[in-house]
């Protein structure tokens, strides 16, 4: 569980708050997503509740943090990685850069836990084989796409088994299946109890596998709901927030006069569908 109670942080040498007043809660086995525009702080706010801030950017950090009822920022970093597994915006920049296998950089982070051996080696064998990166296994890192690089760096997080997963666009570097495929493995670690924030741009991927979207603007959490309540809410626009091509489809219809204008807009195809079909003025 995450618990984040008016959090402010400012940069070292700055006195500029880039957050200021983030509350926000994701309790187990809950996927929330949190969507905001470029800039405004959300891979910020996915080193705060790993503990990198204020661990190794400095910074002033105000307000709590809690992973698990764990004061997560007063914890020294080697302990945070066990609570909370981060994924990084950039996958070139989570890879190790001293393995040369990717089943020696997977296993990178769970050596010196105190796993043992056969664990560990089941551990990889079985996250290749959900992210359907098995045949990657022997290969350099250093010779993989940047999909495949992606998909390497989430498994090296995932097969940690931190209660608690943090997602900062995982899918940037990834194809629809991919990015699907990343969708469904999330959620199987949420029926299993973990829980997962994820800083996405992909809307329609948020409004298929999340159970919450926030919006994150003026440096907090400035609204939340459903997906569906908060992709079809008139104010997205002016947060910078993209909505789902279908919702953009029916406002268009709706500012011609084609559809009923009180009709609740669609967030999915076959939303859509039936949308299109039943609220036609016959304009
Ligand atoms: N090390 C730093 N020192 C000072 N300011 C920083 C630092 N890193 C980021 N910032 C500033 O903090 C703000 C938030 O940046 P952040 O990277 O968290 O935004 P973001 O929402 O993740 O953006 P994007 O969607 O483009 O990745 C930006 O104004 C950025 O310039």
């Amino acid at each position: 569980m995450i618990e984040l109670r008016d959090v402010a942080y400012a940069y070292p040498d700055t006195d500029h708050y880039v957050l200021d007043g983030v509350d926000l809660t994701v309790a187990r086995g809950e996927v929330v997503g949190v969507i905001g525009a470029s800039g405004v702080g959300k891979t910020t706010l996915a080193k705060i509740i790993a503990g990198f801030i204020p661990n190794v950017e400095g910074g002033t950090l105000d307000g709590s943090v809690a992973v698990d009822d764990v004061p997560i920022s007063s914890l020294p970093l080697a302990e945070a990685v066990a609570q909370v597994g981060l994924v990084i915006q950039n996958p070139f920049n989570q890879i190790s850069g001293a393995k040369f296998s990717v089943r020696e950089e997977i296993v990178f982070g769970l050596e010196n836990t105190g796993v043992p051996r056969d664990e560990m080696i089941t551990r990889v064998t079985d996250v290749a084989a959900l992210l359907r990166i098995d045949h990657l296994l022997d290969r350099s890192p250093y010779a993989l796409s940047g999909g495949q690089m992606q998909l390497v760096a989430i498994a090296s997080v995932i097969v940690m088994g931190t209660p608690v997963l943090v997602m900062d666009e995982p899918t940037s570097q990834l194809d629809p299946g991919g990015s699907r495929m990343v969708f469904d493995v999330i959620s199987a670690l949420t029926d299993a109890g973990t829980s997962v924030l994820i800083f996405e741009h992909k809307v329609e991927l948020l409004r298929e596998h999340a159970d919450r979207i926030a919006v994150l603007a003026e440096g907090r959490i400035i609204h939340e709901g459903t997906p569906r309540a908060v992709l079809t809410d008139d104010r997205l626009e002016s947060w910078s927030v993209g909505s789902t091509r279908y919702t953009r489809a029916a406002r268009a219809a709706r500012g011609a006069g084609i559809v009923h204008p009180d009709a609740a807009l669609p967030v999915s195809l076959s939303d859509s569908t039936e949308y299109f079909t039943t609220q036609r003025t016959g304009r």
